[in-house]
């Protein structure tokens, strides 16, 4: 009874996972003209404070409807998002609004999006300074201070239009990081730009991280960023499945080495999503059996789904001249086939 009851407390309160941005089995769902879109279906994602990491998927995966999440934009339709403590399902209105101005900060891949074109670098830094309180020269100060760490202090008293796709995003991201945000969210920033230019504001954002302590998501295709930064989280179909972990290790001869695993992510129910590479190969459909080993779990595939294969195999080797080998232990007929 006391087991059914320490079981029942924790699942009405179940333990979330430490980070600053935490999301456990986001979902939402967009209705348009009677059709219903799961443009996330079920996500996990948690960042530790102080990490900068990249998502990236195909189109349509669900990546920009995460951002719009984090961001205080968009209300998810089920599950749980943390960012920094604050419920972004139950947050209120007006908490919004502050949750915008202090707490994250954005970068999008249109740089008409985040600067005014009337005012210059400077001013478009300081503006989002302007209702915290803090006086004019301090702004102005911090501004500067800002445009200089993400060496744009040369476009200070220039307009937008006056300065490269690249300035545009670095000063972009002095406007992001104004009023010291927990985690600075970019959507595409160097979407539009050159290699030798997008190299340039992937160093502004690493700049943000790790000289002002800022935690950074990036969404991107760019390899360039996902590829430098620790860690790379996959969406697939709206959940997240696969995480690339970065790491420096010492080779024998003692030189340091960039290293690079692939993990299959596993959510707070148990799933996890197999690779299609690995599914098609190994015929794996449906069901799958499981087999506990000691250090690692054995998926094979259904039997019967198995020996449909070796009879389609054995098949297609008569066809082609019967010179093929029977596979082991392959007994059955097609019609065994489930
Ligand atoms: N406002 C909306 N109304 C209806 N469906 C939407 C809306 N926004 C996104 N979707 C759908 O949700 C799914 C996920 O879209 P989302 O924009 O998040 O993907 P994405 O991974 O950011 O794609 P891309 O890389 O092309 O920007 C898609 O099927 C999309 O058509």
């Amino acid at each position: 009874m006391d087991e059914l009851r320490r079981r029942a407390a924790a699942a009405a309160a179940p333990r979330r996972e430490e980070g600053l941005v935490v999301c456990e089995n986001l979902v939402r769902i967009y209705q348009t003209e009677g059709v219903e879109v799961q443009a996330l279906q079920g996500l996990d994602l948690t960042v530790a404070q102080g990490e900068m990491i990249a998502v990236v998927g195909a189109s349509g995966s669900g990546k920009s409807t995460l951002l719009g999440i984090l961001s205080g934009q968009d209300v998810p339709t089920a599950g749980a998002a943390e960012v920094a403590g604050h419920d972004l399902l139950a947050m209120k209105r007006r908490d919004r609004l502050s949750y915008r101005r202090d707490t994250v900060g954005f970068v999008w891949q249109q740089t008409s999006r985040n600067l005014l074109p009337y005012l210059s670098a400077a001013e478009n830094v300081m503006l989002p300074m302007t209702y915290t309180g803090i006086k004019r020269s301090r702004r102005r100060a911090r501004a500067e201070e800002l445009l200089d760490l993400l060496s744009v202090a040369h476009c200070r008293d220039r307009t937008p239009d006056t300065l490269s796709g690249g300035e545009q995003q670095r000063v972009a991201v002095a406007v992001a990081s104004a009023n010291e945000p927990r985690v600075l969210f970019a959507d595409e920033p160097t979407g539009e730009l050159d290699t030798v230019t997008s190299d340039e504001v992937f160093a502004a954002l690493r700049r943000a991280n790790e000289d002002l302590g800022v935690t950074v998501v990036v969404v991107t295709h760019d390899a360039l960023v996902s590829e430098q930064v620790q860690r790379t989280v996959r969406i697939r179909n709206g959940r997240t499945s696969t995480e690339v972990l970065r790491r420096v290790a010492a080779a024998e001869d003692g030189v340091e080495v960039l290293t690079a695993e692939e993990y299959a992510v596993l959510d707070g129910s148990g799933r996890l999503q197999l690779p299609s590479e690995f599914t098609e190969r190994l015929h794996l459909r449906k069901r799958v059996r499981l087999a506990l080993e000691s250090d690692h779990i054995g998926v094979w595939p259904d039997e019967a789904a198995r020996r449909a294969k070796s009879a389609a195999d054995e098949a297609a080797d008569a066809a082609s001249g019967g010179h093929g080998t029977e596979s082991p232990g392959s007994t059955g007929s097609p019609e065994s086939a489930p």
